[in-house]
């Protein structure tokens, strides 16, 4: 039965707040194979992620994927787990404080922020219920993918528009779609990068990794690819790189059908073969590093570079907390809220709330 035929949400006399969501992939709660099982089994029963015909997928899922795969990935995990987590889930907590504190510094009226996981925890539903219980009756939702795709954006912002299927009282919802050209993001990967070759010298090439998605997707019109080409387009010209310096390459190829090319492992092995002396590759598509940077381009992708013949190898950290993304991240928001006023907002209104709410507390605390 839906939530809304049981519980009346109405609540006299609460200010009306604005709430944003941010949204990142999700990540297992364990390095361990059951938890990673878990973990898989949620993102890929996902329609929007595996497009192929749903009976004959589930069938593989079970027999094949689910059997071998959970062992695999959590050794990989476990190369990269922390004290506190998971990579992916430590940096999107940080920056959802990071946020709150950045937008807190600069006055005025503070939205309420939190996050969200698309699969695993802690969950979209149970973010949108915290910005709820808060009194928000606006909700940004900012999925933290700069490139938008159908398997990561929309597929976040199914699972909120779901979720407030459960709502009486449903909030009025905004959605980020992309930033993968908005000048904050740009400039703070610039910034990232620079930094990076200021105190470990420059690369002889640089290698923009994306993650990939099958081929099939751009045939069937997700802008992905040309997001990608955009982003890397930008950061090249911010970096002042000519095209003959860098290289953009699709990582984290998944089952037989073709990808987006050209595969990142291929390109560094060309790379390596050509005697190379250091290539950098740095992952703009991912504001945290997570499992695909710190094994797949950290750790393996240095082992494909250094055994095809290649001599030094780096990979440059993603965003994470860098002080230029929280600033583009509160520069986002901020943009978005601008101008989102509710009708009745008024300060009569708030007034009027507030002179509820207390008069409510004082008899609240007569009966005490
Ligand atoms: C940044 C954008 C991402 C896109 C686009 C994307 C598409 C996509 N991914 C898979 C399969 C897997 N991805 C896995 C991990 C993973 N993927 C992203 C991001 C995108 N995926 C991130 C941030 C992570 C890391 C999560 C973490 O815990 O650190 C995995 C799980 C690990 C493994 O077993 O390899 C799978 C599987 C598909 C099929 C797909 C698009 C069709
Ligand atoms: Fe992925
Ligand atoms: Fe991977």
């Amino acid at each position: 039965m839906p939530r809304y035929l049981k519980e009346p949400e109405f609540k006299h006399g609460q200010v009306a707040r604005t709430g944003v969501l941010l949204i990142n992939l999700g990540t297992p709660d364990a390095p361990t194979a059951p938890a990673v099982r878990r973990y898989l089994r949620e993102f890929l029963s996902d329609p929007r992620v595996v497009e192929i015909p749903r009976l004959l997928w589930l069938i593989i899922l079970n027999l094949f994927v689910l059997t071998t795969r959970p062992k695999q990935s959590a050794a990989k995990y476990q190369l990269i787990w922390k004290r506190e987590g998971s990579p992916l889930l430590t940096w999107t907590r940080k920056q959802t404080l990071l946020l709150k504190g950045y937008l807190g510094e600069r006055g005025g009226e503070q939205p309420v922020i939190t996050f969200g996981m698309r699969y695993g925890n802690p969950s979209i539903a149970a973010g949108l219920d915290e910005l709820k219980a808060a009194g928000c009756d606006k909700i940004l939702l900012l999925p933290l993918y700069p490139q938008y795709a159908a398997s990561t954006t929309a597929t976040a912002c199914d699972a909120a528009f779901a979720h407030l299927l459960e709502y009486r009282n449903q909030p009025a919802v905004r959605s980020i779609r992309s930033f993968h050209d908005h000048p904050g993001y740009i400039a703070a990967m610039a910034q990232q990068v620079r930094d990076y070759w200021m105190n470990n010298g420059r690369p002889e090439h640089f290698v923009m990794s994306f993650h990939g998605l099958p081929r099939y997707t751009l045939d069937r019109g997700d802008p992905y690819f040309c997001h990608c080409q955009k982003t890397a387009r930008l950061l090249a010209s911010a970096l002042q790189l000519e095209e003959s310096e860098y290289t953009v390459s699709f990582q984290s190829r998944f089952g037989r059908a073709r990808w987006l090319e050209p595969y990142t492992a291929s390109v560094l092995q060309q790379l390596g073969k050509a005697g190379t002396q250091r290539v950098d590759v740095f992952c703009p598509g991912f504001v945290a590093d997570c499992l695909e940077t710190l094994e797949e381009i950290a750790m393996e992708g240095k082992q494909t570079f250094l055994a095809a013949g290649g001599r030094e190898y780096q990979h440059i950290p993603c965003l994470n907390d860098s002080a230029l993304w929280i600033r583009a991240l509160a520069d986002l928001t901020t943009q978005q809220l601008t101008g989102w006023e509710h009708p009745l907002d008024t300060p009569e209104n708030r007034l009027e709330a507030a002179r509820i709410a207390t008069s409510r507390s004082r008899k609240m605390g007569a009966k005490q």
